[in-house]
């Protein structure tokens, strides 16, 4: 009996600062989502634990080292293509100031002024949990 792949563990990092700004980033054109904006992050390695999944891909595309992060929605979804969880950290504390290293366009904003059609489809769940928070 052919075996359902398991759902890809997408980590991503709401980076969120004093003043209730958090930081969204482009996709870049040509990969899944293009143009879509979304939380920093990316797929899990296989044995990696998420919170150190979480900080290798914020510092890979950001530059930055996370110090204070928890877990704060795990979401379920599905795309035509792939099926995925997505691990979802609010992150409070890192070292360094978050700066393109992969030529992703970066933007903070206020979760109240994002208007939702920015977004991978995924992450209009996560605006909507962070604007009921
Ligand atoms: N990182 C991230 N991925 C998201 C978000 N929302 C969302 O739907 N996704 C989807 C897009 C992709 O299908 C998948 C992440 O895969 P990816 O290929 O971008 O991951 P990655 O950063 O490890 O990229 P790469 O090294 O393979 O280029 O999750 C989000 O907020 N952050
Ligand atoms: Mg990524």
């Amino acid at each position: 009996m052919p075996v359902a792949p398991s759902p890809l563990h997408v980590m991503a990092g709401v980076l969120r600062r004093h003043d209730g700004q958090v930081l969204i980033t482009e996709r870049p054109a040509g990969k899944h989502l293009g143009g879509c904006w979304e939380f920093p992050g990316g797929k899990l390695d296989p044995g990696e634990a998420p919170r150190d999944g979480l900080a290798r891909e914020l510092h890979e595309e950001l530059g930055i080292r996370l110090v204070a992060a928890e877990p704060m929605l795990a979401l379920p979804w599905r795309y035509d293509s792939k099926e995925l969880l997505l691990d979802t950290w609010l992150v409070v504390a890192w070292q360094g100031a978050p700066q393109s290293l992969e030529q992703q366009a970066l933007e903070w904003v206020m979760p109240a002024d994002l208007a939702p059609e920015r977004l991978a489809p995924a992450d209009r769940e996560i605006l909507r949990h962070l604007l009921g928070s």
